[in-house]
């Protein structure tokens, strides 16, 4: 599906469990290749990432069944320990296996990753970790070699949190012997699921969801099953859909206590919501008001969700201020936004949006994973047909965006 049209103006209604999460499961295929056999995992989404990640998994030995949403990984014999460079290039959390090679084998080769245009994304984060588990790390062109005799316990510092950088030390303390302590570690849902995961393979860490980990090191990992959570930027993403289309729905299979800032957010722009254990009902009627937002780290209001609230801001009442703070690329959208009639101003990190509705239909443009979503979220606010195109970026993180939308109602569809 290379575009998406999407005739706006009506309102959503209905109910939709929501897909696995897409950053929970990708640290945790990487994961599986710590452990010398099988490992289960349930509620996997069928999205190009995980297809991706699979890859690179068969591609150094691993052998590999993905039935439904149960993913099989049996890491028992690795044949390779360098990743292709259209892996890493396509892909950000391709980074993650140079903390799991690296911990199994004591080798990985890799290059510098990509992903979406959203920033410069370093990982000299990653790389000081490893360098003080003990690792050796050398560049030779566009490749990445790291390497270790034995990795050793030790205390680990990140000056702010980093969710790849937390889990890839991680995976790399995983058989180092001793104790190795991350302070200023990420405290994201899916840092802590990626420590249950661990440790439901024979792990030893503590300290899960604090910003200080500890780390015992363990001899061997055993086999284990474990199914993914709902994701919560997915079902945000549907949050924001409703505001900017009105209607009832709910959002099911996630848990509303890691949504909190957005569930805030879409109080204080006007939505009822009702929280239960598993599910969460918003109703929006009339437009949504703007208001001002801060991007933060867990439990902050996720940069993974600006780009949907800027649409939504972009289709409401009176005039907001969103301040991107982690990635200085993730205005992008704005450029798009304005084909549709936006009024939005960035000034630096700072986006001042000026509500306008209805919003009118016009061609736009993708380029990065949750900037194309809120596309898609602007569509339903706009009078006419607004034609995405390059939706393989949507495809990254989202099984169907069209499927889960029509679903509730949203005239919209996909095309090659
Ligand atoms: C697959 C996955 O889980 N992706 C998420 C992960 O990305 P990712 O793990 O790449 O994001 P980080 O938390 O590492 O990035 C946070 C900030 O730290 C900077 N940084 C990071 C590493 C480093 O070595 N040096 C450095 O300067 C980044 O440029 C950014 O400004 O967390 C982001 C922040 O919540 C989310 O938007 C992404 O969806
Ligand atoms: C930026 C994102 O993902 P990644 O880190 O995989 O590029 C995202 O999920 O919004």
């Amino acid at each position: 599906m290379s575009v998406i049209q999407v005739q706006g103006l009506r309102s959503l209604k209905g109910e939709i469990k929501i897909q696995g999460s897409k950053n929970a499961v990708l640290p945790m295929m990487a994961a599986a290749v710590l452990h010398k056999g099988t490992t289960v995992i349930h509620n996997v989404p069928r999205i190009q990432d995980v297809f991706c990640m699979l890859g690179i998994l068969e591609h150094i030995g691993c052998i590999c069944r993905f039935d439904g949403h149960t993913l099989t990984i049996d890491a028992r014999d690795l044949t390779q320990a360098e990743i292709p460079e259209e892996y890493i290039k396509s892909m950000r959390s391709s980074i993650m296996l140079s903390g799991s090679l690296l911990g199994r084998t004591g080798n990985a080769v890799t290059s510098f990753p990509g992903g979406c245009s959203i920033g410069e994304r370093p990982i000299d984060l990653h790389l000081s970790a490893f360098r003080e588990l003990g690792a050796i790390i050398e560049e030779q062109g566009d490749k990445l070699m790291v390497s270790a005799n034995r990795l050793m316990g030790s205390h680990i510092y990140f000056p702010f949190p980093s969710v790849g950088a937390t889990e890839n030390a991680l995976m790399a303390a995983v058989y180092a012997q001793g104790i190795t302590v991350i302070h200023g570690a990420a405290k994201e849902p899916e840092i802590i699921t990626l420590c249950e995961f661990l440790n439901n393979m024979g792990a030893n860490i503590h300290g899960t969801g604090t910003s200080r980990l500890t780390v015992t090191g363990v001899r061997e990992l055993c086999d284990s099953e474990f199914t993914v959570a709902g994701d919560r930027i997915v079902a945000g993403t549907y949050l924001m859909a409703v505001m900017a289309a009105e209607g009832d729905i709910v959002l099911q299979g996630i848990q509303p206590g890691h949504m909190a800032s957005a569930i805030s957010l879409a109080d204080r722009m006007g939505a009822e919501l009702k929280r239960y254990e598993n599910c969460l009902e918003v109703s929006m009627s009339g437009r949504p008001d703007c208001i001002d937002v801060i991007t933060e780290p867990y439990p902050g209001f996720p940069t993974d969700l600006q780009s949907q609230l800027m649409a939504v801001m972009a289709s409401a009442k009176g005039t907001g201020r969103i301040k991107e703070t982690i990635f200085e690329g993730r205005f992008g959208t704005a450029k798009e936004l304005h084909k549709l009639g936006a009024d939005i101003i960035i000034e630096g990190k700072q986006a001042v949006i000026h509500g306008l509705f209805p919003l009118k239909g016009n061609r736009v443009t993708a380029t990065d994973l949750r900037g194309g979503a809120a596309l898609v979220v602007a569509g339903l606010a706009c009078e006419g047909v607004t034609e995405i195109h390059e939706c393989h970026h949507i495809e990254r993180g989202y099984e169907d965006i069209c499927r889960d939308l029509s679903s509730l109602g949203a005239a919209i569809r996909g095309m090659e």
